[in-house]
């Protein structure tokens, strides 16, 4: 065995589908490896993660195999490469696997295939993979490496496996999305591989947005049960790390450490990951919203701000005759703090020609929630409009508690493209807002300082939809509301379990009832990016019809 070997961790952003752009990104960051070793890519980084069912399309298989044997055949000098890449054998005829290729000399030199495949959250592998065989260590220029994919460092039988096979270190490369907490549960179980097995072991995730999941990167080495090195969140970014024989042990020697962020930063940081990828992968490059003076729209606007540069975010004021002055100056000020551009479009003439076109069929019917609901329709409709001409994409804003309960008009505020705050309780958009007062992201493009005035996140929430009106006359105040939603949806807790915390039942029964009618109407929204354990998309599958109530 050298006496040394350099290893180069790459968390990149690949796009899903993008073969050739994600073979260019690792030719990047393999020259700037420099004088390492080997450089080691995130999960399926030639075919981008999660490709969901693409890899049911043969055609998709062979040209990312293709697209793998195109890279290794790059590597005949300098380092090696390790990607992951869909993979069929020859004359496998069932479902590829997915795999981490070792590139080297040249040519494919080496084979991992993944054994666990999650099915569970947001995963659903064995859907399109075939699970792998129990694993062997890959010879690469006198070392043995031990490449275990993403959920195979999740249980202990593979380090194991691959420490009897004689791997001299433990390599991880993952897809995993961001949750809160995901930090403590991605460094238990690499700590654990590395202290149950005595090797060194790299994790290298993938970063930025594919659709409602985030990658964060914060990849890392781990040595001897201590963290030697961790690369930041959210950028892409290529960190070499060296691994020593020290007395016939290897260690790895210490390198940069990035700081891991304080939760809001976290949370902050990846809906605008989620919000900027989903847009710009998407082919946008300008959003447009309506921006009422409340919370959540101003804070959508920020993170807009922050993600795609001023220039490229529309706000559009669109008030009826509910509208107060404040909403008007509020967003009038919120807009000027951001730099943003800011269009005032009344309703009125909307509502008007509605309620006549209605007239005949609402003849004798009181006023009410149609009637609310038309304004929201037609906010809804505005801003569509004007996303279809000038080419910007609709931003929705309900955030997770509204969601939750159904607090939103279907096919009114609910129209748009991209919810960035789907997965946000209400009590977490005030505390994002006030940390986004106080902080801005280093590599986000708004401007700093007070973004979202006082007087917006000061006052009471209000759809403004009819005379006076205010959220809780119909809601719990958000603290209540999102402690009960909490323990329905994150915790899946009875009513009874729920009650005995010190909540009214009847309220939290009207809550659950209130979250399982709402079904039909999260089927129907927009994707937003998921932060939480249990956001409404993949991680929480309710059937819309559905009379179970206990
Ligand atoms: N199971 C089911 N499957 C499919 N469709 C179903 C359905 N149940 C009802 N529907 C349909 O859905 C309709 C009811 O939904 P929808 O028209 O949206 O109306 P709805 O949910 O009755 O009212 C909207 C609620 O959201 C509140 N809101 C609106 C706008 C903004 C905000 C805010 O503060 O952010 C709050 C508003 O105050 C009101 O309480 C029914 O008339 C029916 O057509
Ligand atoms: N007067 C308005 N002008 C522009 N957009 C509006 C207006 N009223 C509502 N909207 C749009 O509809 C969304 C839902 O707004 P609404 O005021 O009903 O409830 P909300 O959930 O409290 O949101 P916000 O805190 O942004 O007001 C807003 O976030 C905004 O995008
Ligand atoms: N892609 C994967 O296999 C991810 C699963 C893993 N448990 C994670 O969330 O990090």
């Amino acid at each position: 065995m050298p006496e040394r070997l350099r290893i180069a961790l790459a968390q990149l952003n690949p796009v899903v589908g993008d073969l050739s752009g994600n073979a260019a990104k690792i030719l990047d960051a393999r020259a700037e490896a420099g004088d390492a070793d080997l450089v080691v890519t995130p999960e399926l980084s030639v075919s981008g993660y999660p490709p969901e069912d693409l890899v049911l399309r043969p055609s998709y298989v062979d040209a990312c195999m293709k697209a793998a044997a195109a890279l290794a055949q790059k590597t005949v000098d300098g380092p090696g490469v390790i990607v992951g890449c869909p993979w069929k054998d020859d004359g496998h005829a069932d479902r590829p696997y997915n795999a981490a290729l070792l590139l080297d000399r040249g040519k494919v030199a080496g084979v991992a295939r993944k054994v666990h495949l999650p099915n569970y959250g947001p995963f659903d592998e064995p859907r399109t993979f075939a699970a792998g065989p129990s694993p062997q260590a890959l010879k690469f220029r006198g070392w043995q490496l031990g490449l275990m994919v993403c959920e195979d460092m999740w249980f202990p039988h593979v380090s194991r496996r691959l420490k009897e096979a004689g791997a001299d270190m433990l390599i991880a490369p993952h897809g995993s999305p961001f949750r809160r907490n995901v930090k403590r549960e991605r460094r238990d179980h690499a700590e654990a591989r590395s202290l149950e097995t005595g090797l060194p072991l790299f994790f290298v995730n993938q970063v930025g947005g594919q659709d409602e999941l985030v990658f964060d990167g914060g990849s890392f080495a781990v040595s001897a049960g201590r963290v030697r090195g961790q690369l930041p969140l959210f950028v892409e970014k290529v960190q070499g790390f060296d691994i020593v024989k020290d007395d016939g042990s290897l260690q790895v020697s210490r390198s940069e450490y990035a700081d891991w962020p304080e939760d809001e930063a976290l949370v902050y940081e990846a809906v605008l990951v989620g919000t900027r990828d989903y847009v710009l992968k998407s082919g946008f490059r300008q959003v447009v919203l309506g921006l009422s003076g409340g919370i959540d729209s101003a804070l959508v606007a920020a993170i807009a701000v922050d993600a795609l540069g001023a220039a490229n975010v529309h706000c559009v004021r669109l008030p009826s005759r509910y509208t107060s002055e404040a909403s008007m100056t509020d967003a009038e000020a919120c807009a000027k703090a951001l730099g943003t551009r800011l269009d005032t479009i009344p309703i009125e003439p909307g509502v008007e020609a509605m309620t006549g076109m209605l007239a005949g069929i609402f003849a004798g019917r009181q006023p009410g929630l149609a009637e609310e609901n038309i304004q929201s329709r037609l906010r809804g409709t505005a801003l569509m409009a004007i996303s279809n001409k000038l080419g910007s994409m609709m931003l929705t804003t309900g955030n997770k508690s509204e969601m939750a309960v159904g607090y939103a008009t279907l096919y009114g505020d609910m129209n748009g493209g991209y919810n960035p705050l789907k997965d946000v309780y209400k009590v977490d958009v005030f505390r994002l807002a006030r940390w986004r007062n106080a902080n801005k992201p280093d590599w986000a493009l708004g401007p700093g300082g007070e973004v979202i005035p006082e007087a917006i996140i000061a006052k009471p929430p209000s759809a403004e939809l009819r005379e006076d009106q205010k959220d809780e006359d119909s809601l719990p105040p958000y603290e209540v509301l999102d402690a009960i939603l909490h323990g329905l949806v994150e915790e899946e807790a009875s009513v009874d379990a729920i009650a005995s915390r010190g909540f009214d039942e009847e309220l939290v029964r009207r809550i659950q009832t209130m979250l399982f009618r709402a079904e039909y109407k999260r089927r129907q929204s927009a994707p937003g990016p998921k932060v939480s354990t249990r956001y409404f998309g993949r991680d929480r599958r309710y059937p819309i019809v559905n009379r179970f109530t206990g």
